[in-house]
């Protein structure tokens, strides 16, 4: 990915000779473009975590990573800083299974991190106790680059996949000018490159076949991921975008269907990611979304699009009912992380380091807080899941055969 003048997307190095993990600080974005060495499960488990990586795609890639550049320092540097008993390799699969399974646990909500790293476990048991270690590590570097590489092909399918149903609804190709809501972060930061929701987005704009005019990108309280990640990708990319709050998207549709502003025009589609879509439907996706629904249901102009690779489908569970919804330190809410604001310039501050990171309370001390990380969208409420291998929409009993896409 080019990077202008300091500024890049690129979530995650992987450097597949050297076999090392950096990771961009997505904390300090967009003031600051600082990369994190990811070298044992450990510090994939914190940057995941902390949110310094995130993205469903994303932390699942990072966490795959981080057990490649874990295995490569024990295995073939012959460095085990790990204490893995690399002299009996039943135990020492053991001992790799228990550090995979403390990864999963970073962040329980999205299927992506856990469906791959059961995977290599999968792998793990596969490998019988006459086999090595090396062979073993062999296996699961050629799933971790494999995953990367899938999912960046599998956005630019989403992409295309999303921009010809979109033209579709509209009539035909540029039928009619039209703008896209989306919420959080599902670009270049939260995947391999381009992005799923903002992947299709990243497409309509660059495909003459589909005649969108502005993109609003909600701002995505608490963790702000609209207005630092997708505004910086939506900037960077030139793409003709206005940010709002979450508490704006009524009224702004509203507003845009009375004001008839050419560049500007109504929106016809809200798009948004998902981070555990399961068998009837139901997505768990960025808090929000559920709300957004809400009112794309309410304005029968407005499609609203679920955008994810198939590594985001859970077969295995029935209903939204069973997600596991992430709780987030409250402080979260309750303070926000930015750039300092230089009284004197009313600019973001730039020390010799680079821009003033800070901190700032806008709760009321003492106050209680609920911080669910994400939120549950029935299957009822969402026109479209668009995978890489095609759109499904329900059928005329009302349902998602999503059985059908494996
Ligand atoms: C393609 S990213 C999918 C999903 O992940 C984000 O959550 P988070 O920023 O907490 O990792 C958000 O829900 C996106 O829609």
């Amino acid at each position: 990915m080019s990077s202008q003048a300091g500024k890049t997307l690129q979530a995650i190095k992987f450097d597949r000779e050297q076999v090392t993990l950096q990771i961009l600080d997505q904390l300090l974005l967009p003031y600051n473009s600082q990369y994190i060495d990811v070298s044992t499960i450990s510090t994939g488990y914190d940057v995941i975590k902390s949110m310094q990586v995130r993205g469903a795609p994303a932390i699942a890639i990072v966490g795959c990573f981080s057990i490649i550049v874990e295995l490569h320092t024990a295995i073939v540097a012959k460095q085990n800083d790990f204490q893995y008993t690399l002299n009996d390799f039943a135990v020492f699969k053991t001992q790799l299974v228990a550090r995979i399974h403390y990864l999963i646990s970073s962040r329980p909500t999205a299927v992506n991190l856990s469906n791959a790293c059961n995977e290599i476990i999968a792998l793990v048991e596969s490998h019988s106790n006459s086999s090595s270690a090396a062979a073993l590590y062999a296996a699961i570097y050629s799933y971790g680059v494999q995953l990367y590489d899938d999912d960046l092909a599998n956005n630019f399918r989403i992409g295309a996949n999303g921009v010809a149903y979109m033209n579709q609804i509209l009539g035909g190709e540029n039928a009619t000018p039209y703008s896209i809501m989306t919420v959080c972060n599902t670009g270049a930061l939260a995947t391999s490159g381009h992005g799923t929701a903002l992947g299709i987005i990243r497409s309509a704009w660059r495909s003459p076949s589909s005649d969108l005019k502005h993109v609003f990108p909600l701002e995505t309280r608490p963790y702000n991921q609209g207005a630092r990640l997708t505004a910086y990708e939506l900037v960077y990319e030139n793409i003709a975008a206005t940010l709002i709050t979450d508490s704006m998207a009524s009224y702004l549709i509203h507003t845009l269907k009375q004001q008839q502003d050419a560049a500007k025009p109504p929106i016809r589609f809200i798009i948004v990611g998902a981070d555990r879509i399961v068998r009837n439907g139901d997505t768990a996706n960025k808090i929000g979304t559920f709300q957004l629904a809400t009112i794309a249901e309410h304005n029968p102009d407005i499609r609203f699009i679920v955008a994810a690779p198939k590594t985001t489908i859970d077969l295995k569970m029935a209903s939204g009912a069973e997600i596991v919804i992430e709780q987030r330190p409250g402080a979260e809410l309750t303070q926000v992380t930015g750039g300092v604001i230089d009284p004197v310039t009313s600019s973001v501050r730039v020390l010799e380091t680079g821009a003033e990171i800070g901190k700032v309370g806008v709760g009321a001390p003492g106050i209680s807080v609920w911080n669910p990380a994400f939120d549950v969208t029935p299957y009822q409420l969402i026109d479209a899941i668009v995978t890489e291998d095609k759109v499904v929409v329900k059928g005329p009993d009302g349902k998602f055969d999503l059985v059908g896409l494996f």
